[in-house]
């Protein structure tokens, strides 16, 4: 499987429309994923383009379907539209369905407990050792309230009404409902805790690593939290792994010389992947020992592929030189994938730092350090509040976790994740 496009709506576009427009009839046989059902304005056209199949999160953020009281004229048009989807899908040949494969048991547990581990949480940890991690778990209850409201409907009986509205009535009964609600809570839990494990916290963030020769305009590192949301996809990335100890995950994203009109500013997504053994192989057919192994026959090292090198090889643009391309990798990039991320012309590296430095018996992390002619940016304190663990501002915190600028917050809010009528 290979990811194409990662769109979101605009001002004047719904995502769907924008998925059109980026790559038109390319979207032939592709698989599409909603984070709500799309409305017809954008069904119509991408079943006409020939996809194969479209998934859909079975909620409505907006509600829009419910607020009959308030804005009659919006809900009755809410409730056409539904009805012309319902027709579109049933009239055509593109499989339309709930995006939601229940989670393997343990799964959310799992995640919770070893997203403590990432680099971003550990650095924090060590530079504070009488804070514990606590803050982890106060950043999670931020981002699972956070998430709660954009993605569940915490009311039953208006999530049974739009249910019923979006033409999924064999789902409002339990425990069909119950469980849905409960998929879907798990996904939420997931995706909370993966953010938490890069955390707003404090004066830490992507900062220069190192003086290093690069032009000025590849230096200027990104928004703090642009860059903390792309770390973030790429920690998801990275719990795909197929060694069975260390997941790596990488994303590269550009920016173009003119501002797009996708919904994600001027960057465009280019590619991802994390580290796995060659694509068709089977579960035993290389070996998984890592170099504490004295047989080095047996060990994965010469098999795996890198995070980088599979989101390099599996990308669906180019890179191009007069713009500026960023990689992000969970992990240090090792002396391998170092000259790939240079030769390929990325332009900026965003990494946790953990073995930096280190030659181990079968990989090592030596070159990141010396690398010049690319930006990197790595997690640490700001440098120019080194010591400043504290805010000056008791305001700007809580639970020890740095709230999120209102600004944001409202730009935030004011989201919507399909615009318009529904
Ligand atoms: N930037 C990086 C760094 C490492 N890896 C992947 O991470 C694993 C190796 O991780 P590492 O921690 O160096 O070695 P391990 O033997 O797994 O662990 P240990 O730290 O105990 O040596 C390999 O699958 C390698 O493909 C990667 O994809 N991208």
């Amino acid at each position: 499987m290979k990811i194409v496009g990662l769109h979101c709506s605009s001002t004047d576009l719904h995502a769907g429309q924008i998925a059109l427009i980026k790559h038109g009839s390319r979207l032939k046989n592709c698989d599409l994923y909603f984070s709500r059902k799309p409305c017809s304005t954008c069904l119509k056209m991408i079943v006409n383009a020939g996809v194969n199949r479209i998934s859909y999160w079975p909620a409505d953020p907006e509600i829009s379907l419910q607020n009959e009281v308030s804005n009659p004229t919006s809900t009755e048009d809410a409730k056409l539209d539904a009805k012309a989807v319902e027709r579109l899908k049933s009239n055509s040949r593109a499989r339309v369905c709930v995006l939601l494969q229940p989670l393997v048991c343990y799964m959310v547990q799992f995640i919770e407990e070893t997203s403590t581990k990432f680099d971003f949480i550990q650095k924090i940890a060590k530079s504070q050792p009488d804070c514990n991690t606590d803050f982890y778990t106060a950043c999670r209850q931020e981002r699972i309230k956070e998430y709660e409201s954009l993605f569940l409907i915490s009311n039953e009986e208006m999530h049974k009404q739009i249910l019923m509205t979006m033409g999924l009535e064999n789902l409002c009964e339990n425990p069909y409902f119950s469980n849905l609600r409960q998929n879907m809570k798990d996904l939420v839990l997931v995706l909370a805790s993966v953010a938490a494990s890069v955390p707003v916290y404090g004066y830490f963030g992507f900062y220069k690593s190192g003086s290093q020769q690069t032009n000025e305009a590849d230096d200027q590192c990104l928004p703090q939290d642009v860059a903390r949301h792309c770390m973030i996809q790429a920690t998801l990335l990275a719990y795909r792994t197929e060694d069975h100890k260390t997941g790596v995950g990488a994303i590269i994203w550009a920016e173009e010389k003119s501002r797009g009109c996708d919904g994600t500013g001027a960057m465009y997504f280019v590619g991802c992947g994390y580290n796995a053994f060659p694509v068709g192989s089977e579960y035993a057919d290389f070996p998984h020992m890592d170099d504490k192994q004295k047989d080095r026959e047996i060990r994965k090292f010469r098999y795996i592929i890198h995070a980088e090198q599979n989101a390099l090889t599996f990308r669906c643009r180019e890179i191009k030189p007069d713009e500026r391309s960023m990689i992000f990798v969970t992990k240090c990039p090792c002396d391998e994938c170092v000259p790939l991320i240079k030769g390929a012309g990325i332009k900026q590296i965003y990494a946790g730092d953990v073995d930096a430095g280190k030659k181990k018996a079968d990989i090592s992390y030596m070159k990141f350090g010396e690398l010049e002619g690319v930006s990197k940016f790595t997690w640490q304190l700001s440098p120019l509040h080194t010591n400043a663990l504290e805010f000056h501002d008791p305001t700007a915190r809580e639970n020890g976790v740095q709230k999120t600028k209102s600004l944001d917050d409202q730009q935030h809010q004011s989201k919507k994740l399909c615009l318009g009528h529904y």
